[in-house]
């Protein structure tokens, strides 16, 4: 991957920085930080434009929190595995589509609480007893009639408060739609739905942007082929250094110097971090000078949610033909469910989704003790079921380069938050999914936000080095955005 070598050798440290600028005035580089999709995205734009790129990404791989593992003789997603917004609007859709990949929509609905649909669902209570889908079919009526009540109480509340908080106080006023016994438990794994999405518990989640997410039409497709294809895709010809983590940024003199965990140095015109929000809470990368206070407090004042995956690869298949085998509970913490693969792949292989406070604590657990934890539930649901012949665990929020799984809005969120969080600061720009206001936690929007990125960052640095000879750009993105071909979509 490593093929502009012409770039390499200017600049692969401080000592060449007058080496560079002499030989390569008129062209300029940029330093993207995190090879995710957004910081491939980034990357991508600027190569394209023909600036020199140089991508640092400090794991072994590339993808970020997209990761397609091979391991099972299929592709299992252990990060990202739906396309939200299965719609030619989808700014990804014109690179799946020239990919030629395939879409299993599990649902067409555009809400954030419904990317499944109920009729592929199979729930079933602790004790293994399936749960009769009419039950599920009410449960959620009333759901639904709690949370289209929940907006009367944020009209008339100036502060903002949790969903959680906001049910309490409806359930309070319609004593009516407080659920007793299998139902109780049923709207509880409704609730666990919800947290899912946003990979934090109802009372961390904000009545006020709960609903304000700009949902893209078409409904969720599953990526069949996983993601990975999307990532290599945009890889291409880049000059991308893996195992550089980097530890320090200094932006000054029209240079920005950015050196990574074992001293070396790298120097460019600009630089774009997306690196997860999670590592730049925990200052795992030094800025000189410091960053402003404002740009601290957006980072701290955003929240990082909890989410993990357990994929299990099995002989055989010993459950029924559904999409979703759900487990309700007393509580939602305590509900859970799994994707069935094999609907979607024809793979024996069912992944098990915790989100949430549950996804964090499954983190303390071993990898063999949160397979047996997921096994028991299994075997009270199907007693024939099999033992996994593989087993893969994530450990998003403990992974040290993603520090959590995705970024959501918290209770009492500051309004000018997201324009704190992509404010520039000189030649430093900012990408990632955490920033993108409209579909932030969302594969698309990590894209999207790394796109914009790189548009400001080329603005800037043509206005600044004004006399650039503007080289004719690469043709990769425009062939993609030129493609014809369609979505191809199953269950439709
Ligand atoms: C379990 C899970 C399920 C998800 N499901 C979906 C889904 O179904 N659909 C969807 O749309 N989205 C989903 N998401 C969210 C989606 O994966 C993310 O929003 C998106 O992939 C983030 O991309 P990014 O480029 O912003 O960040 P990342 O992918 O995290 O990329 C940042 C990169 O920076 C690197 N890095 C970290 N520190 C350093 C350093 N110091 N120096 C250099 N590099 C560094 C990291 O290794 C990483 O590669 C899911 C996420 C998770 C975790």
């Amino acid at each position: 991957m490593d093929s502009d070598d012409s770039f390499s050798n200017h600049l692969l440290n401080g000592t060449v920085t007058s080496l560079i600028e002499r030989q390569n005035s008129s062209i300029p580089s940029v330093i993207v930080i995190g090879g995710g999709i957004s910081g491939l995205a980034a990357a991508r734009i600027l190569h394209d434009a023909s600036f020199k790129v140089i991508l640092l990404e400090s794991r072994d791989r590339l993808g970020g929190r997209i990761h397609t593992d091979y391991s099972f003789g299929c592709p299992v997603d252990m990060g990202a595995s739906w396309l939200h917004g299965v719609c030619n609007e989808n700014p990804l859709a014109p690179l799946i589509r020239s990919l030629g990949l395939t879409l299993y929509r599990t649902s067409g609905d555009n809400s954030v609480l419904y990317d499944h649909d109920l009729e592929s669902y199979m729930l079933f209570d602790m004790a293994g007893h399936k749960v009769p889908q009419q039950i599920v079919i009410e449960v959620g009526d009333v759901f639904k009639r709690i949370l289209k009540e929940t907006e009367k109480v944020r009209d008339e509340h100036c502060n903002d408060m949790s969903v959680l908080q906001a049910v309490s106080i409806v359930l309070d006023r319609h004593p009516e739609l407080r659920q007793e016994g299998l139902a109780h438990e049923v709207l509880q794994w409704y609730i666990c739905r919800m947290e899912a999405w946003f990979a934090v518990d109802a009372d961390m989640i904000s009545l006020k942007c709960w609903d304000q997410e700009h949902v893209l039409s078409g409904g969720h497709g599953l990526m069949v082929q996983g993601y990975g294809p999307v990532i290599q895709a945009l890889a291409k010809d880049i000059d991308i250094r893996l195992n550089n983590r980097v530890a320090r940024i200094s932006n000054g003199c029209n240079k920005v110097m950015v050196t990574v965990q074992d001293g070396m140095t790298f120097v460019a015109d600009a630089a774009i971090i997306t690196v997860p929000l999670g590592i730049l809470k925990a200052n795992l990368i030094q800025f000189e000078p410091k960053l402003p206070e404002w740009k601290v407090s957006a980072i701290s004042d955003i929240g990082v949610g909890s989410e993990n995956k357990i994929a299990l690869r099995f002989d055989s298949v010993f459950w029924p033909n559904v999409e979703f085998l759900g487990i309700v509970a007393p509580t939602s913490y305590a509900c859970g469910y799994f994707l069935n693969l094999h609907k979607a792949t024809g793979h024996p292989v069912l992944v098990y989704m915790a989100a949430g406070r549950f996804a964090h604590d499954l983190e303390k657990l071993s990898d063999e003790s949160a397979v047996n934890f997921v096994m028991l539930q299994l075997k009270r649901m199907f007693p024939d079921a099999t033992k996994p012949v593989q087993y893969l665990v994530s450990h998003w929020g403990t992974d040290p380069n993603s520090l959590g799984c995705y970024s959501y809005d918290p209770v009492g969120m500051p309004e000018d938050l997201y324009e704190r969080l992509r404010a520039p600061l000189g030649n430093l720009f900012f990408g990632g999914e955490a920033l993108s206001m409209e579909n932030q936690g969302s594969v698309h929007g990590a894209y999207s936000a790394g796109v914009i990125a790189a548009e400001n960052c080329q603005r800037h640095l043509l206005q600044r080095l004004g006399n650039l000879v503007k080289l004719p750009p690469l043709s990769f993105r425009q062939g993609i955005l030129e493609s014809t071909f369609p979505l191809q979509i199953s269950r439709m």
